[in-house]
């Protein structure tokens, strides 16, 4: 990448109006609709949201991994360090992907090759993007899994992924990643398999690598406890949308959207007994049941009003760096659904 070492004031990356749909019935439908945001050099960005709301299949689009020929970009633009790869093709994208642009999974068994050792793994993402003999690329696998908490890093690159546990797999994961010091990583759920306790030494070690290597990361959890420990901004995803997207301070302290406060009600509290998590009634629609007018959430909403399933709630700043997209704060106008 050109410019990351110089002052660059511009974002990293910059997703506008992302429109992904898949087929159903010979129709498509947006699981991402009309989604904008940016994520600036150095920062961790969460995107949180239950599941369905489209997390994955936004991140998948960043990457263009969606599932081939299923899955597409319908519209939007998608920008890395300016560059715009929105229509990148596979050997464009096999450029940038590990070198520019990396992405940790929720089950790295699905990402790890289980015929292959760790080292012959870590080495083939050093190959692709160096010239550096095998000595080279064996010596800085070994200090990868070294710096990524790996104990005995000279067996370990000996071995395969099944030999390791769930978090030392994760940890192999998060080394291949940060293996060529990409300005930009996405984890997608990286510690939902995992223990509490391995959960709480990934986040730590994500951070670490983090600040070292000066990365971007956009973390994308169904957790906002994740996101209070972790992230500087946050966006909220409800059904393919961005429903709310701010600072974390401010998320927590002023909550504008109902389904953030439901989210936010349902982080378990160490200093209350609850008998109960709070959950919120009902489900995401699913991409043929979504409603095409008004407020996606509005039939969860405990303070939907008449207007909600007619009004589509526009994305607006209801303070600086403070976005909602709900009636009960912004002079929406009805708005076509890109999909409608
Ligand atoms: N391959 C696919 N074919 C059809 N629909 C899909 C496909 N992948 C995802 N979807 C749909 O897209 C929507 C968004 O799914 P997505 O996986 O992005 O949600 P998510 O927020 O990441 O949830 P989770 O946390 O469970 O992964 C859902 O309605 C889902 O059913």
């Amino acid at each position: 990448m050109s410019e990351h070492t110089k002052e660059n004031k511009a974002p990293l990356l910059e997703v506008k109006n992302l429109e992904t749909a898949f087929p159903i019935d010979g129709e498509y439908y947006n699981a991402v609709d009309d989604v904008s945001f940016t994520v600036d050099r150095g920062k961790i960005v969460g995107v949180v949201g239950e599941s369905g709301c489209g997390k994955s299949v936004m991140s998948l689009s960043i990457m263009h991994l969606l599932p081939k020929g299923i899955g597409k970009i319908k519209g939007g633009q998608i920008l890395l360090d300016g560059k715009d790869i929105t229509n990148y093709n596979d050997k464009e994208m096999n450029k940038i992907r590990g070198k520019d642009i990396s992405m940790i999974f929720q089950e790295p068994m699905t990402a790890l090759n289980p015929v292959f050792t760790i080292g012959f793994q870590l080495e083939e993402v050093l190959f692709n993007h160096f010239k550096i003999s095998k000595k080279e690329a064996r010596q800085k696998s070994v200090s990868l899994l070294r710096s990524v908490g790996i104990s005995r890093p000279d067996d370990v690159v000996q071995e395969y992924p099944h030999q390791l546990s769930g978090g030392m797999r994760q940890r192999v994961m998060i080394a291949m990643a940060i293996a060529c010091q990409p300005q930009l990583l996405i984890a997608d759920e990286p510690t939902t398999a995992l223990d509490v306790t391995v959960q709480a030494q990934i986040l730590d070690l994500l951070k670490e690598v983090q600040s070292i290597n000066d990365m971007a990361i956009v973390l994308i959890t169904h957790d906002l406890g994740v996101v209070a420990e972790m992230c500087d901004d946050v966006i909220v995803m409800y059904a393919g949308e961005i429903v709310e997207k701010t600072t974390v301070e401010e998320l927590f302290e002023n909550p504008k959207h109902p389904y953030t406060e439901k989210l936010i009600d349902s982080i378990p509290k160490m200093a209350e007994k609850q008998e109960r998590l709070g959950s919120i009634p009902g489900i995401v629609p699913s991409l043929k049941n979504m409603p095409r007018v008004g407020c996606k959430f509005a039939d969860r909403c405990a303070r939907a009003m008449p207007e909600c399933t007619t009004i589509t709630p526009l994305l607006g700043e209801v303070k600086d760096g403070h976005e909602v997209a709900c009636i009960l704060y912004d002079e929406s106008r009805p708005k076509e659904r890109a999909n409608a």
